[in-house]
This record gives structure tokens, C-alpha cells and sequence, in this order.
């Protein structure tokens, strides 16, 4: 099977430290002796530190964008050198050199591509592009709720929801460097566009990776259309 993983930074670089990254290595090597895998790696607290001196700076919100990208490729290679020798050793900047360094057999890691969206996009169109099995997202919640779970106590977990559905719920949300919400647009898109198949889970624990693909109930499962 072929499975492209969104890892949030707001799990890999929540503590600062190596344990997420070795954690992630496991599982990750784990997967790949059966499965064709594909990560993403998310900016978290450090992208947006950097986006917010950008923003002081006054340089617009693509050069904003821009150091999150760099922040986001920073965080892919920790996770490549968690892999050793099992990752390509190369961070590929585009879709084509991601799936040229998939040839190697190595388990491909990537950050951002270029600006105006979040990882989570660049998972979607990744999953896309390489006609992925199954797109998995792995953020800091348990998955998507009815509203922010962080600032509301009675949030609810949405176990499904479609594509069109979540496109809807989140067309008023800001889309301003660093803040392209829980799930940005562009990724929604490709993934109704695609009929991705598409589940969101807590990536805090990794072995959520390993109960996905035994199919356990978890998160949310984005109906492609
Ligand atoms: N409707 C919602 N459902 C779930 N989480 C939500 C929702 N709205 C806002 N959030 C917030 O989204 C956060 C997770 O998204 P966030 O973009 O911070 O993390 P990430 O994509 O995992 O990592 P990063 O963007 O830092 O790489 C949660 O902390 C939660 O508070
Ligand atoms: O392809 C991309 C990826 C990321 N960015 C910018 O970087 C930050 C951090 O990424 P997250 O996925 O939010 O962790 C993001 O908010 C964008 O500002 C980008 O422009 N293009």
C-alpha cells in the first residue's frame, strides 16, 4: 500500500526534543517493510516564531510563508536523520523529486513546497500525485471537532465528514501565514477532488499510525465528496 503521513509539528517539535523523532523513526521503519510510505512534516511552534519576526519585519505574507517552509524542511531532516540509513537522505522540495527519491525504496520525508498553504495541502497534493492508498494526518487533537476542542470544552469529535462538508466549515477561517487553521482549504480540495481516502487522528501517540491500518475507529474519516 501506498500511504503518504502528515506529522504535525506541533507533535514532532512539541517538547523540543530527539524522543518524538526516534518514536516516529520506529513505527515509521516499521511500516515500510510491507508499505510505501511518504511523510510531511508540519512547521509547528518554531515555524511560527520565525513567520512572526518575518511578519515584524514587514517583508508580506509570502516571505512569511517562506521561512515556515524552511522551518518545515528543518523538522523533515531531524526526522530523516531519526531514520538513518531507512530515508532517502535528501529533503525533495517538489512532487517530482519526491517521487523520484521513492524509487530508492527509502521512506520519503518532506516539509512545504512553495507558498500560500500549509503541509496539510502539500500531503493532499502529494497523496494526489503519487496516487497514494491512503492519506493519514497526524495533529495534536483527536481529530476534527465542531469547533476548537482546545478553547471549548463541549467541543464534539466528528467521526465523518465530507469533503464538501468541511469546506464549508472552515471557509471563513483565517489563511495568513502560520494560521492556515485546523486544515486548510487547498488540501480539502484535492482530497474531493481525488476521492482521497483520508482519516485524521492524534499523532501524539504514533502507534495511532499502526491502529489506522488496522482499521480501528479513530479520528475522523474525511468522505471524499
Ligand atoms: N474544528 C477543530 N477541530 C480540531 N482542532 C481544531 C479545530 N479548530 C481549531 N483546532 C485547533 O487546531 C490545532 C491543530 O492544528 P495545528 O495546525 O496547530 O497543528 P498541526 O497541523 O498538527 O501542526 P502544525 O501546523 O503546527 O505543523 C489544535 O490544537 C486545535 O486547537
Ligand atoms: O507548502 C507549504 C508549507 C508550509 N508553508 C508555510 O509554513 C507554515 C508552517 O507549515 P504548517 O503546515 O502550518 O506547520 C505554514 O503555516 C505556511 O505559512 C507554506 O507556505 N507552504
Amino acid at each position: 500500500m501506498r500511504i503518504v503521513v502528515a506529522i504535525g509539528g506541533s507533535i514532532l517539535m512539541k517538547e523540543y526534543d530527539y524522543k518524538k523523532f526516534q518514536e516516529y523513526a520506529e513505527i515509521l521503519r516499521f511500516l515500510a517493510q510491507e508499505n510505501e510510505i511518504f511523510v510531511v512534516v508540519g512547521g509547528g511552534k518554531p515555524a511560527r516564531d520565525y513567520i512572526s519576526i518575518v511578519r515584524d519585519l514587514k517583508c508580506g505574507e509570502a516571505k512569511c510563508d517562506d521561512i515556515g517552509i524552511e522551518v518545515t524542511r528543518l523538522n523533515a531532516k531531524l526526522l530523516i536523520l531519526a531514520l538513518k540509513n531507512d530515508a532517502y537522505p535528501s529533503v525533495p522540495h517538489n512532487f517530482q523529486e519526491a517521487e523520484k527519491y521513492s524509487a530508492s525504496g527509502k521512506i520519503v520525508i518532506m516539509g512545504g513546497t512553495e507558498p500560500a498553504h500549509s503541509t496539510d495541502a502539500v500531503s493532499a497534493i502529494l497523496a494526489e500525485y503519487t496516487k497514494a492508498d491512503l492519506l493519514i494526518n497526524l495533529t495534536s487533537v483527536d481529530g476534527m471537532y465542531d469547533k476548537d476542542p482546545t478553547n471549548n470544552s463541549d467541543a464534539k469529535l466528528i467521526e465523518e465528514i465530507t469533503a464538501t462538508e468541511m469546506l464549508e466549515f472552515i471557509k471563513n477561517k483565517d489563511v495568513k501565514a502560520g494560521t492556515y487553521e485546523f486544515f486548510d482549504m487547498t488540501a480539502i480540495q484535492m482530497i474531493k477532488r481525488s476521492s482521497l481516502e483520508t482519516v485524521i487522528a492524534n499523532g501524539n501517540d504514533p502507534k495511532n499510525l499502526l491502529k489506522i491500518l488496522k482499521k480501528e475507529k479513530l479520528g475522523t474519516r474525511i468522505i471524499a465528496k
